[in-house]
């Protein structure tokens, strides 16, 4: 029972980086930002994905892949990229 759906949280993030607060909001904050600072979270999560997958739980490997599922769509967002524009590729 997902507390929302990849689809849901793609369109609050959009809403989130044209009218949210970077005080208030991790989205905005991290679009204000900018794509560089961005990066190097999606870095950094997909390399928490990896080693939680290799060294620890189910549970903590799905977090992991939250955040990094989380910082992709906030490149998204900040590229001006919309869910159709990957699902293409897919
Ligand atoms: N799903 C997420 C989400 N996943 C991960 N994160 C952020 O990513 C961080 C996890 O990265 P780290 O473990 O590296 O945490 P950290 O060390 O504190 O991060 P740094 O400050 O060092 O970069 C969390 O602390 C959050 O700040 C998220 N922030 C927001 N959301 C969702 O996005 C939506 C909009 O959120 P806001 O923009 O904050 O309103 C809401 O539905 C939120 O639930």
């Amino acid at each position: 029972m997902a507390s929302k759906t990849f689809e849901e949280l793609f369109a609050e993030l959009q809403q989130k980086a044209a009218t949210g607060d970077p005080a208030s909001s991790r989205t905005a904050q991290l679009v204000e930002q900018g794509v560089h600072a961005i990066g190097k979270k999606v870095v950094e999560e997909a390399a928490e994905v990896w080693m939680a997958a290799e060294f620890q739980t189910k549970e903590q490997t799905a977090e992991e892949i939250s955040q990094l599922l989380y910082h992709l769509q906030v490149m998204m967002v900040a590229r001006g990229l919309t869910l159709d524009d990957v699902y293409a590729y897919l």
